[in-house]
Formats: structure tokens, sequence, C-alpha cells
């Protein structure tokens, strides 16, 4: 967390303090072409959506984006009140910011109008995956999408040159599908299990303890979680992976928008270290003798205490055998393990958070996670293992999870318009952008409010209703059932389309599994709340605003627990 802060504060400085000379000198460089945008926005045609306030055309609300996203949501929010379609400008590009269910949908169609190759070709492949401009072209030529048959017209394209499928085959297939997510899911429970057996022993002896939700989470939560993607010995090799990883992930947004390396140097650094780390841990478990073996392995369904799981060992061999360098596998694998934990872990901070300081909550969540203990004929309770079909149906687990993922998720989905497309009774351009914003559909009172309880708060029921069930001997009882409150097109928080989560089932096993081992092992109780620096603070955690539009905001606050080891 710490180096977190200081990257973040770092920026925070560059922006308040350095940020006023260098937006000086930014609008002076580029004064006489805003003048000219200046001109092309108000002579702009009458029949076009609202437009943001942009006070340094094109300069002002690109700045406000990247550098204060919180306050730019804020507008955002305040203008899609009163139309469902508005535009502003990322730089040169056109962006369409949308809500509403029917513009939601477009966005996601299976079409081939709208997708985010550009913003891949753009940004991701150079800034992540560290392509060569030939290795981008590759990809560029492939006009035979995502999908497993050709789009129409291009089912000549020989199948090793349909780069965009075989890169989504290998997400979809070795994450998504339940014969592959499976091990990883039960390989997570065990690394889970371990860290908690190890760091907090049960025994007569368990005393209490106080645990820090953040330092929990991003220590052990984030191991498990890496073990189980890329096995345990990066951690042999590399201990200070998580260090690396957290610094990196702090600066990703900086990164991926290209910003000037003598401008801002902090965030390519951070890069680097976790870079060099994933080079290194590459070229030991993939060496050229090597690969071979472990690429036949990739052929096993299995986890793998070599390589982890197998869609790193996939993605490695697919990159390999497609004539990609060693460099876009290391970017494809830091990629992988950022998409793995840095939105699982604060969605299981909030997650912590909102059920132990509700003790009817945890008392509701306990008696869930009871009903899904598989006991081992002839074995002790020690040994029993979580049922993750059973668990991930759970109604108040569901009911929470819904809820934080709603709250603290904030990010707009974007995709580019490959054709023209009409909106809101708009024509869009071709190369214009389309963005949905997660927090305004989240965050709609006429979907999610209820009387009491207002669409910003947590609502740990707001996701469920009670039926009237009959026992055996005829009595009535009313029992809970999951049921979303609003419509999914008003919340994708994984989302959507061709290019929705692969991981989501993965990350739903493990974050149930988390709190499952932690409820059922623990009394649990939440004792104040800190600043990040652990001084007391006076108020509970909101979500992190630093975080703001780039996926889980995590709390800025953190919560000590007491934590008493009972199973
Ligand atoms: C609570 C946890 C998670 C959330 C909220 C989340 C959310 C998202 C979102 C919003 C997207 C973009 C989808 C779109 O554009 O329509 C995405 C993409 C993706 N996620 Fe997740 N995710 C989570 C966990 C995971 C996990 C555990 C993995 C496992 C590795 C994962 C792997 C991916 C991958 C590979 C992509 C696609 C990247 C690409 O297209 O290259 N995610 N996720």
């Amino acid at each position: 967390m710490e180096l977190f802060n200081v990257a973040v504060h770092q920026v925070q400085q560059l922006t308040e303090h350095c940020a006023e000379s260098k937006l000086l000198l930014t609008a002076a460089v580029l004064a006489p072409l805003s003048i000219a945008f200046f001109i092309f926005t108000f002579v702009a045609p009458r029949n076009a959506p609202p437009s943001l306030w942009d006070p340094i055309p094109y300069v002002f609300n690109t700045i406000q984006f990247a550098f204060n996203n919180e306050r730019f949501m804020v507008r955002v929010a305040n203008i899609l009140q009163n139309s469902r379609i508005a535009k502003f400008h990322l730089v040169s590009t056109p962006v369409f910011l949308v809500s509403g269910p029917e513009n939601i949908q477009t966005l996601f169609a299976r079409s081939h109008k709208v997708g985010n190759e550009t913003i891949f070709l753009e940004n991701v492949f150079p800034a992540l995956y560290r392509m060569s401009k030939d290795e981008k072209q590759r990809f560029a030529d492939d006009k035979s999408g995502r999908g497993r048959q050709p789009a129409p017209g291009t089912e000549h394209m020989p199948a090793h040159q349909r780069y965009w499928h075989g890169y989504e085959h290998v997400h979809s297939e070795y994450l998504s599908r339940a014969q592959h997510q499976r091990p990883m899911a039960e390989q997570f429970q065990t690394f889970i299990a371990a860290a908690l057996d190890k760091h907090f022993p049960p025994g007569l002896a368990a005393k209490p303890e106080t645990v820090s939700v953040m330092d929990f989470c991003r220590r052990h939560v984030a191991e498990a979680a890496v073990k189980t993607l890329l096995g345990p010995r990066i951690f042999e090799l590399f201990p200070d992976v998580l260090d690396a990883f957290w610094e990196f992930d702090s600066n990703i947004c900086l990164i991926t928008l290209a910003l000037p390396k003598w401008l801002f140097p902090g965030p390519y650094r951070a890069q680097e270290r976790f870079y060099t780390i994933i080079r290194k841990y590459l070229a030991a478990t993939y060496t050229d003798d090597a690969f071979d073996s472990v690429a036949a392995e990739a052929d096993q369904d299995g986890w793998n205490p070599k390589s982890g799981a197998r869609v790193s060992r996939e993605l490695v061999k697919w990159l390999k055998t497609s004539g990609f360098q060693d460099e876009v596998a290391v970017g494809a694998l830091a990629m992988l393990m950022f998409a793995m934990t840095s939105n699982t872990i604060p969605i299981v901070m909030w997650m912590m958070i909102e059920i132990t300081r509700d003790p009817s909550l945890l008392c509701a969540v306990r008696d869930e996670v009871a009903q899904a203990y598989i006991s081992q004929p002839g074995k002790d309770a020690a040994s029993r293992t979580l049922d993750l079909d059973k668990l991930s149906t759970m109604p108040f687990l569901q009911s929470v999870f819904a809820e934080v993922l709603r709250l603290h998720m904030n990010f707009n989905l974007m995709r580019n318009v490959n054709e023209p497309i009409a909106v809101e009774g708009f024509t869009l351009p071709r190369g214009s952008m389309l963005q949905a914003p997660m927090k305004v559909a989240h965050y709609d009172e006429t979907v999610w409010g209820a009387p009491g309880h207002a669409a910003a708060q947590f609502w740990a029921e707001r996701h469920i209703k009670y039926e009237e069930t009959a026992d055996a001997d005829g009595s009535v009882r009313k029992v809970p059932v999951f049921a979303m409150a609003g419509r999914p097109s008003s919340f994708f928080p994984f989302g959507g389309g061709q290019q929705i989560c692969p991981g989501r089932h993965l990350a739903k096993h493990e974050i149930f599994t988390v709190i499952a081992l932690l409820v059922s092992k623990f009394e649990i109780e939440p004792l104040e709340w800190t600043n990040t620096d652990g001084s007391p603070s006076l108020r509970a955690a909101r979500g992190d605003p630093r975080f703001s539009g780039i996926g889980a905001m995590p709390p800025d606050r953190d919560l000590k627990m007491r934590w008493t080891r009972i199973g």
C-alpha cells in the first residue's frame, strides 16, 4: 500500500504543483491549435449531442479525465442526467458517453460496427504488451474478428493469421470453461487455506490477532492468486514480486495513456521493475529446452507447480508458435496477472468490510458457508473442503457481491466505432469512441433505489427476495432467494458482449472462497478505521478516488479487525 500511496501521491503532486507550469506550457503550445478546434466546436453541426464543457478544448477534459477522474465523472453524471448521450474529446478522438439500457446494448452488440480492437492497437498492445510495429500490424491486418467464424468476407483468412481469434480463444477457453477454470479455483482454495494455517495457526493456543484488511488482501490473497496463475516458484525467485506489481498497478493508467517518459518517468520505472521480474520468471520457467516439455504439459487440464495454470502456458505457447517475440509474452503474462488481481483484491476487501461490520449479516453468511462444506467420510473437520458451486449460489453472499461490485467498480467501458452507428437519433462517425460509465448506470436511483435504501448506499439485502416455502410438517417459512434488483443492462461490472471478462467465474469463486474460509475459521470483530499510515481515522472508508475510472476502487481507509481462530 505504501508504494501505491507514494506513486499516486507523486502523480497528484505532479498534477497539483508541477501541473500548473506544465499545463501553462502545454496550453501555450496548443493555443493556436485550440483556437482552431474551438471554432470547429462552435460551428459543429447543430444536430449533435450536448458536449461536456471544455474551457481549453481538447486539453482540459483530457487532462481531467486522466488526472482528476473523480471530478470528471461528477460532470459526466450531471450531463447524463438530462441526456442519454453526451460528447467530449479525449485528445482528438470524439468520445460519446452513453447511458440507458438500449444504448448499453448497442455497446455490447456482437456486431462488427463496434469493438475494442483500435484501443488495443493504439494503446494496450504498444504500451503494455510492448509489441513492435510489425507485430501490431499482424493484428491490424486481421479483419476476421474474434469469433469462431471469420467475419463475412474474410473466410479466406488462414487460421494461423486469425490473431484476434487466437488471442481471444486462449482467454475464453482456458479461463471461462469450467473444465479449465475449476483446477484454478481449487488450487486457489489450497493456497489461501495454507496461508491462513501458516499465519494464523489453529490449535488450543490460538490467540486473538489484530489484522489489517488491506494488508491481508494485498499480501496473502494476492499471493494465493498469483501462485495459482504462475506457480509458487515466482515467489521463491522474486520475493518482492507483489511490491513491484502493486506499484505497477497504481501507474497503469498513465502508462496506457503513453504520456511522455521525460515528463512522467515514475510510471515507466514501475513498469520496468515489474516486467523485469516477469521476464526473468519467464526465462527460468520456459527455457528453450524446457519449453517443449512445458508446452506439452499445456495439453493437460490441470494446474502445474512449475508454471501454474494452463491459461498461462497456453498464452505463452500461442505467442511463441505465432512468432511473437519473448517480450510480448512478458507483457501478456504481466497483463494476465494484472487482470487476475487488480479488481479481485479491492472487491474482497469491501466484502470483508461489509460482512464483518454487520453482526447479523456475518451470522447469515456463516450459516450459508456451513451448508457449502463437504465432509470427507472418516476424516476430521479440518479436512473439509468447500463445494464451490453450492457456495456460489448462496443468496446473501451473492447479494453482497453484487452490491459491492455495483458500488465500487468505477470504469468507463470503451468501444471504438468501426462503422457509423445511430445512437439516440445521432449518427456516430467511424473513428469515434463509445464509453459507458459504470458509475452512472450502477448508481441510477430509478433502477436501484428502494424505500429507505438510496442507490448510493450499501444494502446487503438489495438483491434478496423472500419466498414462502412449505416444510414437510406443513408449516410455511420465508426463505431468502437471490434476485438482482436491476436489469442486466444497468449492471455490467464485468463488461459485456464478446469482450466480457473471461475471468468472472474464477473471480467469484476466489472471492467467495476467501470469505467462506474467514467466516468459518475465525471469530471476527471489527476494531477501528485507520488511515493507510496506521493512524486512527475518524471516518469509515470510501472508494479511493485515485482509482476512479480505472476499475475497482479500493477502500481509502483500512479496517483493523480482531481474528480469533475457531476452526
Ligand atoms: C471482481 C473481479 C473482476 C472484475 C470486476 C473484472 C472486470 C473486467 C472488465 C470490466 C473487463 C473488460 C470487459 C469489457 O471490455 O467488456 C475485463 C476483462 C478481462 N478480465 Fe476481468 N475482472 C475481474 C476478474 C478477473 C480475473 C480473476 C481474471 C483472470 C485472469 C480476469 C481476466 C480478464 C481478462 C483476460 C480480460 C480481457 C482482456 C482482453 O480482452 O484482453 N478478470 N475484466
